[in-house]
């Protein structure tokens, strides 16, 4: 049933639903908009109201050609208590998360020019001092383009970053609360994960793990239980993708960097891979083994995870191992998006030292650890410590008060922020 907001606006069908509300079809002065109503449990808070109207100058200057415009910000209140609602520029075709799930993965070029758009959208929203900190494929929408010409008319659509604005509102004290963390774990930069306060680069962090999850079909750090995504954003490193060119790949590296200091800022993200389409030109998707498919019924070592060890000589030094991973990290609506936690203390991260991690290879490779690999074979027998590996995976969960599931909120009720002010405008 159609309904009004703030006088000016009517809702006609719900075109989806997140975590911290949901997106109305709806219609006002300018014509067709989306419009994303808050919870009302959200809006029922006072502060969040007058947050909301305190972040309104800076999301409705917002523009760039790869941003979902705000129109407005509307705190309004009707016979069934108050709306809370952001109208924005409709969006036609689907969110990023959808056309993954469709496609896998997509071919290199169309991966890295989609990311260099999004790049340059934060480049903007950085300058003006604004940290997006929700950066993943779900608020990415698609705008199908139409012709054969401009930027993304090769691939049907260009993209779109969403969902600034719920950002600040949410991640306020009273609903993140001191030390906790509040994210979504595939894409949330170690330093988050390590209490932090989230700056510019967990953006870049997290934009190119979407890169990465475009090319491989899996995220990096993905799989299982919330717990040990996050540890394993701390403490392991990004297995290499087979068939990527090496220049792409040490972007990618540089950008999933550990410290954030040594990531790329976005502007220089977006024009360097943009000077990466001709190498990818014309490359099909990747044709990598899926690591969720083919469970690894014995222990092997992670080659990227060896050389983050720097055991270069498989003979010396601590060998970290990589063991099965829970099937959960493919692209499914089960990932767990929004998760709030407490921020574990150093030993708890430490208790990571022997992650899980991925061993990728070419689609019909033998397996690393297969008999026909010998050294791998040899190793395997010096790898006792499998076990330990397992269990230190499943003591994460010990430190974990997750809300889980679909953007449900935790215990106060609330979503994840997605925005925060810098300190500084265009301070990373
Ligand atoms: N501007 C828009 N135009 C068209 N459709 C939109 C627009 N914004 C969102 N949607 C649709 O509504 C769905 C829900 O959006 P929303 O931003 O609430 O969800 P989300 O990003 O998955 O969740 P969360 O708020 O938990 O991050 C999207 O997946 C998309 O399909």
């Amino acid at each position: 049933m159609a309904r009004n907001i703030g006088g000016q606006y009517t809702t006609h069908r719900v075109l989806g639903r997140g975590g911290a509300g949901t997106v109305w079809l709806g219609e006002g002065p300018e014509g067709p908009v989306a419009i994303k109503v808050l919870r009302e449990d959200l809006a029922a808070d006072p502060d969040l109201a007058e947050r909301f109207a305190h972040e309104r100058h800076a999301l409705l200057g917002l523009e760039h050609p790869h941003i979902v415009g705000v129109h407005d910000l509307l705190v309004s209140e009707g016979p069934e208590g108050r709306d809370i609602a952001l109208v924005m520029d409709l969006v036609r075709g689907p969110d990023l998360r959808a056309h993954l799930d469709r496609e896998r993965r997509l071919a290199p070029h169309d991966a890295v020019a989609l990311t260099a758009e999004v790049a340059s959208a934060l480049a903007v929203a950085h300058a003006a001092g604004i940290v997006h900190r929700d950066v993943k494929p779900e608020n990415i929408l698609l705008d199908p383009v139409e012709g054969g010409r401009g930027e993304g008319a090769g691939r049907g659509f260009t993209a779109l970053l969403t969902d600034f604005g719920v950002a600040k509102l949410i991640d306020e004290p009273r609903h993140g609360g001191k030390g906790g963390v509040v994210g979504t774990p595939d894409y949330m930069a170690p330093e988050i994960v390590e209490g932090l306060p989230p700056r510019a680069a967990v953006d870049i962090y997290a934009l190119v793990t979407v890169l990465y999850e475009l090319l491989a079909g899996f995220t990096p750090f993905g799989g299982g239980h919330p717990g040990a995504v996050l540890r394993r954003q701390v403490t392991e490193t990004a297995a290499p993708l087979p068939g990527v060119p090496a220049e792409l790949w040490e972007l990618i590296q540089q950008c999933l960097a550990k410290a954030p200091a040594s990531r790329l800022r976005a502007a220089e993200l977006a024009s360097r891979l943009r000077e990466l389409l001709p190498a990818v030109a014309g490359l099909p998707p990747l044709d990598i083994g899926d690591p969720l498919a083919e469970p690894t019924p014995e222990a092997e070592p992670a080659p990227a995870a060896a050389h983050a060890a720097g055991a270069a000589d498989e003979d010396q030094g601590p060998e970290r191992v990589a063991v099965p991973l829970v099937r959960g990290a493919a692209p499914d609506s089960e990932r767990a998006t929004h998760t709030r936690m407490r921020v574990p203390d150093a030993d708890e991260l430490a208790g990571g030292a022997h992650g899980t991690a991925r061993v990728i290879r070419p689609a019909g490779a033998p397996r690393a650890g297969s008999a026909r690999h010998g050294a791998a074979a040899r190793r395997r027998r010096r790898l006792a410590v499998t076990a330990a590996a397992l269990l230190a995976a499943g003591a994460v969960g010990g430190w974990l008060l997750f809300s889980g599931g679909d953007g449900d909120s935790g215990d106060n009720g609330a979503p994840p922020g997605v925005v925060e002010r810098l300190d500084e405008p265009g301070e990373p």
